[in-house]
Parts: C-alpha cells; structure tokens; sequence
C-alpha cells in the first residue's frame, strides 16, 4: 500500500509559506507526495492547483498539480500585513492538519510558519507556538522541539519564555524528561541505535564551581545524573561557549540547551536552510521549516524554500521507516 500523502499547512497567509509550498510542489512533485491545507483563493495563480475533497486523492493529482485541500478563510491575502479576520483559519488549519495525521490519512503533518503575535490578537491564541498547540491536539503533556540538521541537533529545553523565566523554569524533572524523550526520539524517528546526548549548562563556564551561578550544579547535573542511571548516554553540564565547534559536535547526536537562544543560534547559523523543526514525543510525525513568516520578503518571490523542502523530506523519510 502507497504511504499516505503528507499534510502541509499554510501558516500564515501574509507570510512566506504559501510561496514556499508551491515551490516545494514545484521541486518535490516527482519525489514525494503531499497536500496544502489552505484557502485556494490565497495562491499566486502562477502554479497549477488541483483542489482535492481526500487526501488519498493527492497520491495521482501531484505529478501535475499542487493538491489543495480547501479551507475557507474570512480574510485576504496581503503579503506582510498579517489580516485579523484569518488568524482563526490558520488555527484551524493546524488543528485539521494534526487530526488527519493521527487519524493515518496523512503520514505526517508538516507546518508552515505561523505569526505567534498575530494569532494570539486575531484568535486569543493561547499557545507560544505548534509545539505547545501540537502537544495539546496530541494529548500528550510533554514534547520535545528539535532543530535538525546534517551539522548539528538541537534541543531547547525552555522554549519560547522570556530570558528572565529560564532560570525558575528549568527543573530536574522537566530538563531529565526533555532528555529522555529526545533520546527516545532519535531512536525511534532517527534510527540512532545509541543516542549521545550532551547537556549545556546554564550560566557561563557551566557555573565554574557555582563561581558564576548555582544551576548548573544543583538543576542540572541532578537530570543528567537521573538520565545516566537509566542507562543513557548523557553527558554534561558543558559549558555552551565550546560546544558547537567541529570536533565538539563530533562527540554527540544532539545537544539539549537550557534556553531559545542557546540551541538555535548555533543551530541557524551552520544551517539556516537546511534546518528542520522536528517536534519529538507526539503520537504523529511533525516537521517545520527552521524560519518565520519572513513579513519583510513576503509576496517578493525571493523566499528559498529549502528549509521546507528539507522539512517535507525529512518527515518522508521517517513516514517510511515508521
Ligand atoms: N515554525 C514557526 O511557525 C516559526 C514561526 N516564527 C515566527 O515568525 C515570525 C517572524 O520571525 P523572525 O524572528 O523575524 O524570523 P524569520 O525567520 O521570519 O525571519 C528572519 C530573517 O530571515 C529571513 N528569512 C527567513 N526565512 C527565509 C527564507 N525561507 N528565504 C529567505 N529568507 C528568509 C527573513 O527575510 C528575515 O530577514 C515571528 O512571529 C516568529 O514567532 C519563527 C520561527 C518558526
Ligand atoms: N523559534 C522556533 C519557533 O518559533 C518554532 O516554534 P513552533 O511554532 O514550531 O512551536
């Protein structure tokens, strides 16, 4: 039986992502199947559509055409200018995306970027971002959000929080669940037998002895001590400054980060357009371009859509080793 198509949604419509899904269409439609989720109305009209009622029907209609199961918004499309009136749409449209990779309609569900601000005013968005949202739809209390690339995987165990909540945030039982279920993840979505993980610590020179801050040996250290235990391959808290480096990354199949910044600079800076968001510990696959909404090159023509042609390959891959 032929793998279900993989279910790619709009995001948001001012953005990047509609372009980028057709230009991964446009790439990818001898290679893999998938549908976009959107409203047909918001497509440029440069590329062929086929608007499909099943998901099934993608699997024939791509060789030719971009399939698009339809999902009416209220709003217009203005690239850049996020419209009020269709933040409920795009909300739905993650939601319809998740129910039909669960349901097997669809072996994955790959998102496109959303305007997090723009939802929480347009539609009292609740969620920081999918990965919460996902975790919910999935009804499952812990994720992971991943950032994978050839060069580097990375996991932030605080997510989108401000700088100043990192430090209460982070715990012993929520940072040794975070490496569980990474560890978890790349066994089970990435096929590493033994995962090496290495932890970052939190404050410069991961503390220095609690010269330079407490967390480092009293959160951290406890979480990998718990995951060790266990029989994982864990080590750490490093300090962040030396870990990223060639020879460092050699030593390790992912690095978890204390906080945003920590794993996702390092992240996009090697590999910006080969990046994939990967959300571990969902009862589906989930995968994402790295990237935005790109408001400031929206409707230009110019988005690479690298990431999200990365992001569709990476969730086939694993669709197919399932
Ligand atoms: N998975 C998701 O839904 C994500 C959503 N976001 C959201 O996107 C919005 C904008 O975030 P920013 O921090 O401005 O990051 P961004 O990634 O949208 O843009 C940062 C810079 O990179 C450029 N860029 C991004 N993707 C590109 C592409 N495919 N081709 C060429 N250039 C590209 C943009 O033009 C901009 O100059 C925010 O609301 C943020 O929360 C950010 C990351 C992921
Ligand atoms: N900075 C990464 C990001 O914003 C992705 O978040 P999510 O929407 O995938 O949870």
């Amino acid at each position: 039986m032929p793998l279900a198509p993989i279910a790619l949604t709009c995001g948001e419509p001012a953005g990047i992502g509609l372009e980028l899904a057709e230009k991964a269409w446009a790439a990818l439609r001898l290679d893999l199947p998938f549908f976009l989720l959107a409203d047909p109305d918001h497509l440029s009209g440069d590329t062929p559509i086929s608007v499909i009622q099943d998901p099934a029907e993608a699997l024939d209609v791509m060789p030719n055409a971009l399939p698009v199961l339809p999902h009416p918004f209220f709003g217009r499309c203005i690239p850049g200018t996020p419209d009020p009136e269709n933040a409920e749409g795009v909300v739905e449209v993650i939601s319809r995306g998740a129910d039909l990779a669960q349901s097997g309609a669809a072996s994955a569900l790959c998102t496109s970027p959303i305007h997090k601000k723009a939802l929480k005013d347009g539609a009292e968005f609740p969620y920081p971002g999918h990965t919460e949202y996902l975790a919910y739809l999935g009804n499952v209390d812990n994720v992971v959000m991943m950032i994978a690339s050839d060069a580097l995987r990375v996991v932030p165990a605080t997510i989108h929080i401000p700088i100043s909540e990192v430090p209460a945030t982070l715990t012993t039982d929520g940072l040794y669940e975070t490496i569980r279920i990474t560890a978890d993840g790349l066994r089970t979505q990435f096929g590493i037998a033994a995962p090496r993980l290495a932890v970052a610590g939190l404050n410069p020179h991961a503390g220095e002895g609690g010269a330079m801050g407490h967390e480092d040996a009293t959160v951290i250290a406890p979480a990998i001590a718990r995951a060790q235990a266990d029989g994982l391959d864990v080590t750490g808290p490093w300090p962040a400054d030396t870990m990223f480096h060639a020879s460092a990354r050699a030593k390790y199949d992912a690095a978890i980060c204390a906080y945003h910044d920590q794993a996702l600079i390092p992240a996009k800076t090697l590999a910006f357009d080969e990046g994939v968001n990967v959300t571990l510990g969902l009862p589906f696959i989930r995968t994402s371009p790295d990237h935005g909404t790109a408001f400031d090159i929206a409707g230009q023509g110019i988005a690479n859509p690298s990431s999200t042609i990365h992001a569709l390959k990476l969730a086939h891959q694993m669709a197919k080793s399932r």
